[in-house]
């Protein structure tokens, strides 16, 4: 299970470094075994960083990550459980070398014992598992290969260490609508063998089509969670609620667009900096927002 605490992540900005920003401000969730738990917010709400720090990218500032146990320092041992993508997946293969390298570096690393033959027929069982064509795939340069198919070589590589849980960082956003798709019910059929997704994605209806449990963040705290059904169907927080309504009304700000009445938070007696249990499962942060 991954697990995180508190966490809380600053980068230092300006030109000596004399100004910090909090990307993460006390964020704690879990991700439970063959969940897919979507994490969602506008630009700039965090969300990356959240991924980054989960994949060891990005050392955390406080708190703490940890997946079964295992904080992100173990290291080999962590990552054999834990494997991100990213949107862009060009970025992440060396046009030089041909795309299957990824897998030699997997042996190289993981599985210096496995026979030549062993590990071809591994790899090709991984390639099938993510509806490639061997064939098609194996022995080309990453140029000569589409988005999609390169998303989905990157997702065999990531099984090939029979991981737990895959960080998928906006992994659609730069596919066409239909590769879109297939990726995705990839991912779904992941989750039937098992796997955790912490799924990424400013793209609520992705969120909504894939996941059982939604994580809402705006400027780097979590401001709702729950089961996704009931964070979609019955929003309690103004800004979960301003996320989910259509297009953005330019002659009004944020805080006119979305009056806010009551707050569960308050009601039900929520702690500094947490979150209040409105219904089993289902947590709001204090609305009061910036007045609070
Ligand atoms: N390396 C960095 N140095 C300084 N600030 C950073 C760095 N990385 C991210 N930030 C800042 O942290 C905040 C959160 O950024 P992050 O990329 O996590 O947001 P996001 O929700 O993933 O956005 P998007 O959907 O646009 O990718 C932003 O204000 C961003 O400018």
């Amino acid at each position: 299970m991954l697990r995180l605490d508190d966490v809380t992540k600053e980068f230092r900005i300006g030109a000596f470094g004399g100004k910090s920003v909090a990307a993460v401000q006390g964020v704690s969730f879990e991700v439970v075994p063959g969940e897919v738990v979507s994490l969602i917010g506008e630009s700039g709400s965090g969300k990356s960083t959240i991924g980054r720090m989960i994949l060891g990218l990005n050392p955390v500032t406080s708190g703490s990550i940890t997946f079964d146990g295992l904080p992100v320092r173990a290291g080999k041992e962590y990552y054999r459980r834990v494997q991100g993508i990213f949107q862009d997946p060009f970025s992440s293969f060396n046009p030089v070398f041909k795309a299957d390298r990824v897998f030699t570096m997997i042996k190289e690393a993981y599985y210096p014992s496995v026979s030549g033959p062993e590990w071809t027929a591994k790899v090709e069982e991984s390639l099938r598992d993510v509806r490639l064509n061997p064939g098609q795939v194996l022995g080309k340069y990453p140029h000569q290969l589409s988005g999609g198919q390169l998303q989905r070589l990157l997702i065999a590589r990531a099984l090939l260490l029979d991981i737990k849980l895959l960080v998928a960082d906006e992994i659609t956003s730069m596919l066409d609508a239909s590769t879109r798709i297939d990726v995705l019910n990839l991912l779904a059929e992941l989750k039937i063998r098992g796997l955790s997704v912490l799924y990424i994605t400013h793209d609520l209806s992705l969120g909504n089509y894939l996941a059982e449990r939604t994580v809402v963040l705006r400027r780097g705290s979590v401001v709702e969670m729950g089961p996704t059904e009931r964070v979609f169907g019955d929003p309690l927080h103004p800004y979960t609620r301003e996320l989910l309504s259509a297009v953005p009304r330019l002659h009004e700000t944020w805080d006119d667009a979305v009056p806010v009445e009551t707050c569960l938070y308050h009601e039900r007696g929520g702690g500094a900096g947490g979150l209040a249990e409105a219904e089993p499962g289902h947590f709001v942060a204090c609305a009061r927002l910036d007045t609070c």
